[in-house]
């Protein structure tokens, strides 16, 4: 009691982050603090704004308005330094079917400038990390779709990033390959990797550390996933997502402003 409180470092930091395409708000308000080192699961229907929230996050998408650091960058003045950082790898991942995995990743490892002693360092933690050593000589385009996923998950930390950002990379991917992946993603954040990482699947949701809950563009929970089900008195996340669903299923608001 009455000793100094250790400050968090934080991840992500935002502040009323919102995105407009033309007259149509896509993301409005959006506020957390991520702390370094842990699991984020980003929820929410389809088009409720998880990919618009998350490539303003990136770097990718300038903000129409509110303030957001990631990893100590400004995401309107340091956006370079954002994608230099983090490792991102989208439900559409690419890589070339007509490569093998090694020469995947060794183009990668290309687009981040990576040579010499490094590429080769961060080449093999990488392949170890993942376990790809097996299948290095194989062609993409001969992998099932959960080795490919693995594959492109590699290409996207390859440059050990210390944040990575997944959009619904386990779409579509079969249970075995999908515990396989989680796995590795715990592994990563018990190394200090922070991870970000939006999904459909509760299962997944229900083991991050922290989950955002965004609906119409509007993070309406944010928390410990014990903790939000707690205060709605939910005894599962798929009875607290109905829950928020239901609650908040109005007309779309975005669909009323800025007309
Ligand atoms: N470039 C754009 N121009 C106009 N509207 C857009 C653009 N990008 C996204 N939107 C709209 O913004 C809203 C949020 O889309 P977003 O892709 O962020 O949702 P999502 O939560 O990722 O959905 P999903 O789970 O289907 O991937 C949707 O209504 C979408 O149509």
């Amino acid at each position: 009691m009455g000793g100094k409180v250790k400050a968090v470092e934080l991840a992500i930091q935002c502040r009323g982050l919102g995105k407009r395409f033309g007259k149509y708000t896509a993301v409005q308000n959006v506020s957390f603090d991520l702390p370094a080192g842990t699991i984020m699961g980003f929820v929410g229907p389809n088009g409720a704004g998880k990919t618009t929230t998350i490539r303003m996050l990136c770097g990718v998408s300038i903000p129409s308005e509110g303030t957001a650091q990631v990893l100590g960058y400004d995401v309107y003045k340091q956006p370079e330094e954002i994608k230099q950082h983090i490792g991102y790898m989208t439900q559409k991942f690419s890589l070339y079917d007509d490569l093998t995995v090694e020469e995947n990743i060794d183009f990668y490892g290309g687009i981040y400038n990576l040579s010499g002693e490094t590429a080769a360092n961060d080449k093999a933690r990488t392949v170890a990390r993942i376990n790809l050593a097996e299948r290095m000589d194989q062609l993409v385009a001969s992998l099932s779709g959960g080795w490919k996923q693995r594959v492109a998950l590699a290409c996207a930390i390859l440059h050990g990033p210390k944040l990575l950002v997944l959009d619904e990379p386990t779409a579509g991917v079969d249970p075995v390959s999908r515990r396989v992946f989680w796995q590795i993603i715990r592994q990563l954040a018990k190394e200090g990797m922070t991870v970000l990482v939006s999904t459909h699947y509760m299962d997944e949701a229900e083991t991050c550390d922290y989950l955002g809950f965004i609906f119409y563009g509007q993070l309406i929970a944010f928390g410990p996933p014990a903790e939000m089900k707690a205060r709605e008195q939910k005894a599962t996340l798929d009875d607290l997502f109905v829950y928020f669903v239901e609650r908040e299923a109005v007309d779309d608001p975005r669909n009323q402003r800025g007309r």
